[in-house]
């Protein structure tokens, strides 16, 4: 194994010896227990874009919430899958989708656009241009302010898809998608979510989908092996301790240094991790 795959392994969590059924009910049980330690937390909140992460998270967010109702006979838990389009959304049949396979409790739809679009134009008054890359992150970062909004009002935490080959490569927006209270797909690489949405049941088209952050106007639907220029198939391989290719193993090792800062919260003085 080369020299920084064991600690990147290690750091991520990530075990090739895997069982679909035993890390759901791992996830499921981790969501219950976070709720139950902190009474006041009673709903979970998560974007449903029609995607793979997002379908599985929701799906254990919903199996957790459900088990605590009737565990505990409080009708306040709730699962909130959120609809967050920037205008029309292509996939949006995935997404709906995705929700009759949770089998949501509450979905709520907040268009993102208006509020993109007026963040874009107040800052382009100051003579900059805000670039077709840079707004998609504004996208990702709107999402995240919508899902807080409902959590603020409905007594609830935002759930995250981050997950071990996402991770890896820092491939998600800062305080955007980065930005949530708990993540239960973290350890994970992408090929074992692909596994847990089958082994859950979830229509194929669901998991066999390309996956896309679908964040940029003028490219669609990029799929992110293209924005990364390496393949899951190669990052889950590397995750789960084989050897590949060199120069796939130093793109991924070159993604992980650069994006050091996004697995932190914010640097202090007292941070060593960058030096
Ligand atoms: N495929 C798409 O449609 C699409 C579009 C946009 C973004 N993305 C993806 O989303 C992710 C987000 O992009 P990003 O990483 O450019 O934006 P980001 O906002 O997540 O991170 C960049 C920001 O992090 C901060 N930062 C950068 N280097 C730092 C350092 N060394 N220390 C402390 N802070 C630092 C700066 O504020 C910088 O603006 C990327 O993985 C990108 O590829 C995908
Ligand atoms: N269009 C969307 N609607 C709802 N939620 C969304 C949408 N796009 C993204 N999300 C959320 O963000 C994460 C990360 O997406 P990536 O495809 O990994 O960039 C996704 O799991 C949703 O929770
Ligand atoms: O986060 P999602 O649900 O959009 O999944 P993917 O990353 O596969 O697009
Ligand atoms: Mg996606």
């Amino acid at each position: 194994m080369r020299s920084q795959q064991a600690a990147i392994i290690k750091a991520l969590g990530v075990s090739a010896d895997f069982d679909a059924g035993t890390e759901i009910r791992k996830s499921v049980d981790f969501l219950k227990a976070y709720l139950t330690k902190y009474a006041l937390l009673k709903t979970l909140i998560l974007g449903i874009s029609g995607g793979q992460d997002s379908t599985l998270a929701g799906k254990l967010s919903q199996m957790a919430i459900t088990e605590l109702r009737t565990e505990t006979g409080d009708q306040a838990y709730q699962f909130v899958a959120v609809r967050l389009p920037y205008g029309k959304q292509a996939d949006e049949s995935d997404a709906m989708d995705a929700i009759s396979f949770i089998q949501a409790d509450r979905v709520f739809r907040v268009d993102v656009q208006p509020a993109v679009d007026a963040g874009v134009a107040a800052v382009e008054a100051n003579d900059l241009v805000v670039s077709d890359f840079n707004k998609g992150n504004i996208k990702a970062r709107e999402r995240m302010v919508a899902q807080y909004t409902i959590a603020g009002e409905l007594h609830g935490a935002v759930v995250g898809t981050d997950h071990a080959a996402e991770a890896v490569t820092g491939f998600y927006t800062k305080y955007g998608d980065g930005g949530t209270d708990i993540d239960p797909l973290y350890r994970l690489d992408k090929r074992q979510g692909k596994a847990m949405l089958k082994a859950l049941g979830a229509p194929k088209h669901l998991y066999q989908k390309t996956p896309t952050a679908d964040l940029e106007d003028k490219r669609p639907a990029l799929p992110d092996e293209v924005a990364l220029g390496v393949t899951y198939e190669d990052i889950d391989n590397y995750l789960e301790g084989q050897t590949i290719d060199a120069a796939a193993a130093e793109k991924i090792e070159s993604w992980y240094q650069r994006t050091a800062h996004k697995r932190h919260m914010p640097i202090t003085i007292f941070d060593n991790f960058w030096k």
